[in-house]
């Protein structure tokens, strides 16, 4: 029995199919949220103290001994518990990653208007401090400590905060080289809500953050939803997501292991093929047992397949873009002979990977840019993670005599229509005094 079979687009159960990958991970587990808003009012009372006995509770760290920052001399340690060459490639990775976000960077600007000398303009500045958190355990991603701090240090972001927890004193080398490369130099070994907290409200150590950016497990996410508004967050990334359009040329092997690249992340993660190609399907379907069958983690990958897998035949490829649009997946591939005549029929992705030899893996890695994508369909309205989330901006406005005796009339009808009268008189008393 196959680990998927194939649908097709008129197929009784394709709708409900849609629907169930589309409603992966939303429930929100109102038992959770009671132990969040505990921990979070717990730390906002009682600070580092609150830190230390749910370190020691959850991460099984007595905080007394080790102390909660994570030092200069550990991190410096770290580095030669790591390769050369692994050095390399994560100095590689940043490079690539750096100069992409560099792009992104915008410039302030002021217009002024040659008739009456008024001014317009809009500033950006970076915030001040910004807190990034780093899942805890052996599956931390060092590429995504990359990917959430650096974006922030190109914005020119003062003060990057790490946290991430150190299970029985675990710390992962890779993840502190990446943050060393990355640029952070103050990291707090806790985490889960705490953490969060700590960030949102400062505690006698941990001084307070403009904004929360990073994944996590559940208690986490629920914590970044309660904090916010007292300071921002990004987006809250859901279980990994690919969706392949794929034509006759590719290969299916190809198509298969870019499939597991995602569902390997998470039971909760999801894979769907949509082609033209009937054969393509078949042979699909039967490389994904395979490539299964020596996967490291199968038993990950084939949960998520089950439950959260597809494998889709459509009349044709305007078709395919039309039920891509439909998922607006986080990750999607054009694994087909002319990519980018289809992608002017793709409106909603986080990331478009182009062509049989762009593997998603690229992206998650070393081509530059970010692997924090909106997931669940919300590549509708959400980008991925970018300069400007770590960037407000402020109007700027200058007006001469001139310009506001221009106004004035129209000030002055506008605020009589609110009955804001302090207002009218703001400019009329200017004007006319
Ligand atoms: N999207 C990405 O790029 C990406 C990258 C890495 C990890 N992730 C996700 O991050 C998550 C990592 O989860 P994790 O658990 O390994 O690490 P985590 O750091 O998110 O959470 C660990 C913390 O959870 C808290 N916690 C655990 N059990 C608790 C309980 N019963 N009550 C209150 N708090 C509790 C503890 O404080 C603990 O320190 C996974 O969901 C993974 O899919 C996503
Ligand atoms: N694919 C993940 C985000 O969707 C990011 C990642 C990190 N490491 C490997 N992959
Ligand atoms: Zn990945």
């Amino acid at each position: 029995m196959p680990v998927l079979s194939i649908l097709s687009r008129n197929d009784a159960q394709f709708d409900a199919k849609i629907s169930h990958i589309l409603s992966r991970g939303q429930s929100q587990d109102q038992a959770v949220e009671e132990v969040v808003r505990t921990i979070l009012e717990d730390v906002q009372q009682h600070g580092d103290e609150a830190l230390i006995r749910y370190t020691s509770r959850f991460d099984n760290l007595d905080l007394n001994a080790t102390g909660l920052a994570l030092n200069g001399g550990t991190i410096e340690a770290c580095r030669s518990e790591i390769s050369t060459r692994q050095y390399q490639a994560l100095e590689r990775a940043a490079a690539n990653i750096r100069s992409f976000h560099e792009r992104q960077k915008r410039n302030s600007w002021m217009e002024q208007d040659p008739v009456n000398g008024n001014i317009l303009g809009q500033r950006y500045r970076p915030l001040d401090s910004v807190g990034i958190y780093v899942p805890g355990g052996k599956a931390a991603y060092p590429s995504s400590v990359l990917m959430n701090a650096i974006p922030a240090q190109v914005a020119g972001v003062e003060r990057i905060v790490m946290v991430v927890p150190t299970p029985d004193g675990y710390v992962n080398p890779a993840v502190m080289v990446a943050a060393h490369i990355a640029g952070v130099s103050e990291i707090y070994r806790v985490g889960g809500a705490q953490a969060v907290g700590a960030l949102a409200y400062g505690t006698q150590t941990i001084a307070p953050v403009d904004k929360i950016v990073g994944p996590g497990n559940i208690y986490v996410a629920t914590a970044k939803r309660m904090v916010f508004g007292r300071v921002d967050i990004d987006m809250i990334a859901g279980p990994s997501e690919i969706l392949i359009i794929a034509d006759r040329g590719a290969d299916p092997r190809h198509i298969a292991i870019d499939m597991l690249s995602q569902a390997e992340h998470d039971e909760l993660a999801s894979a769907v093929l949509i082609t033209d190609c009937e054969e393509l399907a078949q042979k699909t379907a039967k490389a994904l047992e395979d490539e299964l069958a020596i996967l490291p983690r199968r038993d990950i990958a084939r949960k998520s397949l089950e439950s959260y897998g597809a494998i889709i035949v459509v009349p044709d490829l305007l078709e395919a873009a039309r039920v891509s649009n439909q998922i607006a997946p986080e990750h999607l591939e054009l694994s087909v002979a002319d990519p980018f005549w289809l992608l002017h029929a793709i409106k909603h992705a986080g990331a478009i990977f182009m062509g049989y030899h762009t593997s998603e893996a690229v992206g998650d890695y070393i081509a530059g840019p970010n692997h924090v994508l909106p997931t669940g369909g919300t590549a509708r309205f959400f980008s991925p993670l970018n300069v400007d989330d770590f960037v407000k901006k402020s109007s700027l406005v200058y007006y001469t005599p001139m310009g506001l005796e221009e106004v004035a009339r129209d000030v002055e009808i506008l605020t009589a229509m609110e009955g804001l009268d302090a207002h009218g008189r703001s400019v009329s008393y200017r004007v006319r005094k």
